[in-house]
C-alpha cells in the first residue's frame, strides 16, 4: 500500500494537511482578509478533526474581482494535498467552461454526479471547487445538493469528510457598501466582523439572479459558511505590487515611492467621490507593473541584459 503511493497520488496517506501551515500562508500570502482567515482555518481544522462529522463542510466564497477567492482555495488545496490543484481528487469546475451549453444540460448533470461519486468513492477527503457560482444553471445545483446534505451515504458514497467550496461575485456590492460605510466612520477594517456580513451575503445569495437564488441548499442550511472577501484599498494592492516586484527581482522598486505611486495611479478605484477601494483587486497588479517598468524602458529580465542588446 505505501509503496504503491510513492508513484501513485494516495488519499490519506499523502495528505499534508496542517492547519499551522494553512494559517501561516494565509498570514504571509494573503493581504487584507482577516475575516476570511479566522473563519476558513477554524472551520477546515474541526471538520478535519471531527471524525463524526455529519456533512462535508460547504464554504461559499463572495467578493469582489481579484479579491483572493481563487487564491485562496489554491492555498487551501496545497495545504490538503501534496500536487495541489493536480491533485485527482481536487475537482475544479468553472461554470462557463465546464458547463458552458444550456443544451446539454443533460449530460452535464450526469457527468457531475459521476465526477463527485467518483472522486468521493477514491477518496473521502476529495475537494469540490465550483467557481463562477453564480452563473451555474439551477439544474446542476439541483444535482450538487444531496451531496452536501446530513446524509451517511449517497449513491452508496460517503461525503461526510468532503469538503466543497463555491466561488462568485455575488454579494460584492454589498459587501463593499458594508466596508466603505465602516470606513467612512472611522473604525478600523479588523473591527470588521463577520456577523456584519452573514445575513446579508445569506440573502443576496438566495435573491439576486443566478446560481444559488432560491436553492434549498440556502434554505435547508447547507451551507456552513458564507465568507466575505472585503476590497481591497491601497495599503494592499500596494503589497501585492511589491509581491510581485519582488519576484520580478526588482527589490529597488519595491522600495521607489514614486514607481509604486505610478503602478497605483494606472489602477482603477471606487467610489468616484473618495478612490479607497481597488475596482479589480489585485488581479491587473501584474500587467500594470509589467506596464511601468517597461516604460521606463527596463526590459523584464536584467538591466544589464538590455545594455547588452543594445
Ligand atoms: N487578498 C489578496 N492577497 C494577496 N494577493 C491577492 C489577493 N487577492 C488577489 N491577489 C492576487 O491577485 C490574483 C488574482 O486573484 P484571484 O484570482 O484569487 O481573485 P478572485 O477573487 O478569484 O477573482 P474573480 O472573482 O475575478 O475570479 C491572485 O493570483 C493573487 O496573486
Amino acid at each position: 500500500m505505501f509503496l504503491k503511493c510513492l508513484f501513485y497520488t494516495c488519499c490519506g496517506e499523502t495528505d499534508i494537511f496542517n492547519y499551522h501551515a494553512l494559517y501561516k500562508d494565509f498570514d504571509n500570502k494573503i493581504f487584507g482578509q482577516h475575516l476570511m482567515a479566522e473563519s476558513v482555518v477554524h472551520s477546515i481544522k474541526s471538520h478535519w478533526h471531527n471524525e463524526h462529522s455529519q456533512k462535508p463542510l460547504v464554504l461559499s466564497f463572495h467578493g469582489g474581482t481579484g479579491t483572493g477567492k481563487n487564491y485562496v482555495t489554491e492555498i487551501i488545496v496545497n495545504n490538503t494535498y501534496r500536487s495541489g490543484m493536480h491533485s485527482p481528487f481536487v475537482n475544479y469546475f468553472v461554470a462557463t467552461n465546464n458547463f458552458p451549453n444550456k443544451k446539454y444540460i443533460e449530460d452535464y448533470k450526469l457527468e457531475l454526479k459521476d465526477q463527485l461519486i467518483r472522486s468521493a468513492r477514491r477518496c473521502q477527503r476529495s475537494i469540490f471547487i465550483f467557481d463562477e457560482t453564480d452563473k451555474l444553471q439551477s439544474e446542476l445545483i439541483q444535482v450538487i445538493k444531496p451531496f452536501l446534505d446530513y446524509y451517511p451515504a449517497v449513491f452508496g458514497v460517503d461525503f461526510r469528510k468532503t469538503i466543497f467550496i463555491f466561488l462568485s461575485n455575488k454579494g460584492s456590492k454589498e459587501i463593499a457598501n458594508i466596508a466603505l460605510e465602516h470606513h467612512e466612520n472611522g473604525k478600523i477594517r479588523s473591527q470588521l466582523e463577520l456577523k456584519h456580513f452573514e445575513r446579508t451575503l445569506m440573502l443576496s445569495a438566495f435573491n439576486e439572479e443566478g446560481g444559488l437564488r432560491n436553492t434549498d441548499m440556502i434554505s435547508n442550511q447547507l451551507i456552513d459558511h458564507f465568507i466575505p472577501f472585503l476590497p481591497l484599498s491601497k495599503f494592499y494592492v500596494s503589497q501585492c505590487i511589491q509581491v510581485h516586484l519582488r519576484k520580478r527581482g526588482r527589490h529597488d522598486l519595491a522600495k521607489d515611492g514614486e514607481f509604486m505611486q505610478r503602478v497605483l495611479d494606472s489602477l482603477e478605484f471606487f467610489p468616484e467621490s473618495s478612490k479607497i477601494f481597488s475596482s479589480s483587486g489585485c488581479k491587473r497588479v501584474n500587467a500594470k507593473t509589467d506596464l511601468e517598468i517597461s516604460k521606463m524602458g527596463f526590459s523584464l529580465n536584467s538591466k544589464k541584459e538590455f545594455n547588452d542588446e543594445l
